[in-house]
């Protein structure tokens, strides 16, 4: 049996928000008392929370959710540990250099920056962010997926997108507010982040997890 890592923050009304979005609404619609179920009403940004961002999020031309194969939510991935980062500090090339044995075309890579233990702290505004050399890098390597267990891939500091716009340019899928990243035991494995199938979608909520294989 493989056991499956979880890498998805919990959804609830106090998770962080990006600046500017809505904030998170959870209400009985119906309740066991009154309607004999219960039913919830959830209001919540398409980037909330552990989610994949589709190319149109900053790519007028890219493709949304509903026009993208399931293939290219599921598949093997390099984990690159970015620990050492403090805060908005930046994750360069050479960070990814020492991986790139095994790193593969048409495969992901996830950073990991352990940044996840400041989910509900001021501080999880303050994340290491990637270059954009390092973004271009990833687009030379023919990466379809980059994900990361902060609140963009980009600094939230400097309000700039630079890093989504060269990786959504190319195609390239993002996956942020990962967690969990350090209970993952090998460098190189299986990953899944399936979207809901939202149409013209943006972005979407995913229950991120990771396939540990059996060791025999
Ligand atoms: N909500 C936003 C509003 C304005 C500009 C960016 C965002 C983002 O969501 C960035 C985020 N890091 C993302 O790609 O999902």
């Amino acid at each position: 049996m493989e056991r499956i890592v979880d890498l998805t923050h919990e959804i609830d009304a106090s998770m962080p928000i990006y600046p500017g979005d809505p904030s998170v609404e959870i209400k009985s619609w119906n309740t066991h008392e009154k309607n004999g179920c219960q039913i919830s009403k959830i209001l919540m940004g398409s980037h909330t929370g552990t989610h994949v961002d589709a190319p149109w999020h900053f790519n007028p031309q890219g493709a949304s959710l509903d026009n993208l194969s399931l293939s290219r939510f599921v598949g093997r991935g390099t984990l690159i540990d970015v620990s050492n980062k403090g805060v908005n500090e930046k994750i360069d090339t050479k960070d990814i250099d020492t991986y790139q044995t095994h790193i593969n075309s048409g495969e992901f890579v996830i950073f990991r920056t352990g940044w996840d233990c400041y989910y509900r702290e001021k501080m999880y505004f303050k994340h290491p962010s990637l270059t954009e050399t390092a973004a271009k890098m990833l687009v030379d390597m023919g990466v379809t997926l980059i994900g990361i267990d902060t609140l963009s891939v980009d600094s939230t500091m400097d309000k700039t997108f630079f890093v989504h716009s060269i990786l959504m340019n190319a195609g390239i899928l993002i996956v942020e507010n990962l967690c969990n990243l350090k209970e993952i035991p090998s460098i190189h494995g299986m990953y899944s982040f399936l979207p809901l199938k939202i149409k013209k979608g943006d972005g979407s909520p995913v229950r991120a997890i990771f396939f540990e294989s059996p060791v025999d």
